[in-house]
């Protein structure tokens, strides 16, 4: 992955590459910013578009190619290598779909065209040649070298909550630890289903053995199999001399990981499903069957029971995987949850980074009341955002993205209560006077009394707020 240590260096990064050399590179590639507007886009990726320069610096990705996965890959922060990509102007290709960090923070993404001559995926050798570059870079003595990653990192302790819903959760989670069984974890992206995965590894018996993860979704079709599987040696020209051990063998006598299980192929299901009956795997060109013994904990943010209806997910699959089920709530359905996790992320930020910042309350009730639709991930971004772009030592609302201040007031503006303001005020007319100036006083609060900032806010005309506040005074 490529990871950039401060938001300059992106712009050092392109001042190092004279803008002809990065035009005239064959590779198609585009940057886009955090908000995946497009910040360069060099000659080959136009000439795939057919479109000029012109059209496509500053927009949102989305207005020049409405198909692109950009937008998911900055917010889930994994890359997306050697993925099919139909464009929408009917073109298809290879792409790689890569985050950059500024820290823990994405302050970015590139896309690159692998392959843009699809028809010549259908060749079988290209699919094999294509299997063996990705293998290769994960060979045999790799995965030796690297046997030590394959650990959970987190403990119910690094759990954090105070929401009587997520204790419950623990407590469940903490003796489903104690058995064997298969344990399906649904939720949102981002609301800690990883971090369960990880939790009830470490609590069981298996803590000693390795914690092997694969993310379904990330990993091309054509590579699944060899991924879980592994291959043989010799089992194909150009495959590793030594052969590969897949996740499966990798995890033996521990527990492996199925993280965005709802985006495995049907034919992948079928044979997981083998494997799930059988507790044994057989390598890509052997006919030698391995007994396993290895717990599975697989995580959807999918419905995975609609897409047993809709026949995209196998029923006999889902029941299996679905023997202890945990379904995460989101963070909008634990907003007590909000002030513990703020002050979490700030002094872990505080003791990794040496930066201190306060949270004002404005700012920590403001934060309370937005929808979080990134759940904790984007609550931690948030917080690590705010910390490194607020000036003095305490984080105002004068920080707070647009978004999230305007989100925040609409849900502060729903829960007005009508019976209250009925009892006390009479009248509707006077009902409405009363809301209304409830809202526009909350929102000159957000916006530091700041009236054209309210106005525009509240998509008013400045004079009309005045006007109002005038009404008020009188
Ligand atoms: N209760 C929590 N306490 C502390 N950190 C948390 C908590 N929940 C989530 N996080 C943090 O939020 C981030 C997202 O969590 P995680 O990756 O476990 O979510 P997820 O549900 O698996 O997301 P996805 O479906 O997108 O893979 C991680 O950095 C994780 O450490």
């Amino acid at each position: 992955m490529y990871k950039f240590n401060h938001i300059n260096q992106i712009d050092k990064f392109f001042n190092t590459i004279p803008s002809s050399l990065f035009n005239k590179l064959p590779l198609p590639i585009n940057f886009v910013d955090s908000e995946c507007r497009v910040i360069v886009m060099n000659e080959a990726f136009l000439d795939y578009l057919e479109t000029p320069l012109t059209e496509v610096v500053g927009k949102h990705l989305a207005e020049i190619d409405n198909t692109t996965r950009l937008p998911i890959v900055l917010k889930s922060g994994i890359p997306e290598i050697g993925q099919k990509h139909v464009f929408q102007n009917g073109k298809e290709s290879i792409v790689d779909r890569i985050p950059i960090f500024d820290g823990d923070e994405i302050i970015g993404a590139a896309g690159i065209i692998v392959l843009d001559d699809i028809e010549s995926l259908n060749n079988a050798k290209t699919i094999r040649n294509s299997i063996i570059n990705s293998i290769k870079t994960t060979s045999h003595s790799n995965i030796k070298s690297t046997s030590s990653n394959f650990k959970a990192k987190y403990t119910f302790d690094d759990i954090i909550t105070q929401s009587s819903l997520i204790k419950h959760f623990k407590s469940r989670a903490h003796s489903f630890a104690a058995t064997n069984l298969p344990v399906l974890i649904t939720g949102e992206s981002g609301v800690g289903k990883e971090l369960f995965a990880h939790a009830i590894h470490n609590n069981s018996n298996r803590v000693s053995s390795s914690f092997v993860s694969i993310n379904c979704a990330a990993i091309p079709e054509t590579l699944l199999e060899s991924e879980l599987f592994g291959y043989e040696a010799g089992s194909f020209t150009g495959a590793n001399k030594s052969g590969k051990l897949g996740k499966f063998e990798l995890a033996q006598g521990g527990t492996i990981f199925l993280d965005e299980i709802g985006d495995l192929p049907l034919n992948m299901q079928s044979k997981l499903l083998r494997v799930l009956q059988e507790n044994q795997i057989e390598k890509i060109g052997s006919s030698k069957s391995i007994d396993i013994d290895v717990r599975i904990i697989a995580a959807t943010n999918y419905d995975l029971l609609k897409k047993v209806e809709e026949k995209k997910f196998r029923a006999d699959l889902y029941y299996r995987l679905n023997v202890l089920n945990l379904n995460i709530p989101s963070l909008r359905e634990r907003p007590e949850d909000i002030p513990l996790l703020i002050e979490h992320f700030r002094s872990s930020f505080h003791q990794k980074n040496g930066i201190y910042k306060k949270f004002s309350k404005e700012v920590i009730s403001t934060l309370s009341n937005y929808n979080w639709p990134g759940n904790v991930r984007e609550l931690k971004n948030i917080v690590y955002r705010l910390m490194v772009i607020a000036t003095g030592d305490e984080v105002t609302k004068a920080s707070i993205p647009i978004n999230i201040l305007e989100n925040s007031y609409k849900s502060m503006a729903n829960s007005y209560s009508s019976s209250e303001l009925l009892s006390e005020k009479g009248s509707l007319n006077n009902i409405l006077k009363e809301i209304e100036l409830k809202i526009i006083e909350d929102t000159l609060n957000i916006c530091d009394n700041n009236k054209s900032k309210a106005a525009e806010l509240l998509g008013i005309k400045r004079m009309t707020l005045y006007r109002k506040l005038k009404n008020r005074e009188a």
